[in-house]
């Protein structure tokens, strides 16, 4: 586990990627499984709206006391005073968002690019998505697969949490983690489970077992 960034089952949520359940409680459930972090990726809600949802979002949140990350909005952010944001290479850059907001909440950057490992984006960022490993239907606008060779590469440059995202789940988790991501990301195999928490359960499974195997 990273010690700045003791989170190792992230779950990447929004209304619309919910199938068998309500937004809310595929949260919830997923919390009971092993989610240890949530980032809310509403891309279609206003600013407002997006407020009323991470408002909902972080009662539970709260109440199981794990961190809410909202991805691209500065304003959602500051309004639910969340753990922290994720942005991308076209969003608010890291060294904006750190000017503009507390210098204790945590900004999670994706790494497109080998290059942008050098940049002072990535220096300001607490945690780094590595984006995608594999590419996803659930994103389309990506750029390459960094795959496992790639979070290899990744790993040997930055002692930043790196966080794999990209078509993960129960299948490829072990050898994700293995290979030197910190945390799996994911939003389909969890989001489109009819049990969310029995799928959290069996990802967090390969993540420890991955654990003990390098002890
Ligand atoms: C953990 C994590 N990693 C990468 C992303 C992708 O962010 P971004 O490149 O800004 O794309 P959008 O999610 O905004 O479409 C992420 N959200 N979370
Ligand atoms: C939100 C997001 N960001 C990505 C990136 O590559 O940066 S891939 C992605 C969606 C991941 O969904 P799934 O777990 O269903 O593959
Ligand atoms: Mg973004």
């Amino acid at each position: 586990m990273h010690p700045d960034f003791p989170y190792q089952l992230y779950l990447v949520i929004s209304e619309e990627s919910c199938v068998h359940f309500p937004m809310l409680q595929v949260a919830e459930m997923s919390i009971e499984g092993g989610v240890d972090i949530i980032q809310l990726r509403e891309k279609n809600l206003d600013t407002s709206a997006f407020i009323k949802k991470a408002e909902a979002l972080k009662k539970i949140t709260d109440k199981y006391r794990i961190p809410l990350i909202i991805n691209d909005n500065l304003d959602v952010a500051k309004a639910v005073d969340s753990f922290g944001i994720h942005v991308g290479n076209s969003d608010m850059p890291p060294t904006e968002i750190q000017q503009k907001w507390d210098r204790n909440k945590a900004i999670g950057y994706s790494i497109e690019y080998l290059e942008q490992l050098e940049n002072e984006q990535t220096q300001v960022a607490n945690h780094l998505g590595i984006s995608p490993i594999y590419s996803t239907a659930t994103k389309t606008d990506t750029v390459t697969e960094w795959g496992i060779e790639g979070i290899k590469k990744i790993r040997a440059l930055t002692p930043k949490p790196l966080v794999a995202i990209g078509r993960m789940d129960a299948g490829n988790a072990a050898e994700v983690i293995k290979a030197g991501a910190d945390c799996i990301a994911v939003v389909s195999a969890i989001c489109t489970s009819e049990d969310p928490k029995k799928a959290a359960e069996k990802i967090k499974s390969q993540i420890h077992q991955n654990q003990h195997e390098n002890l």
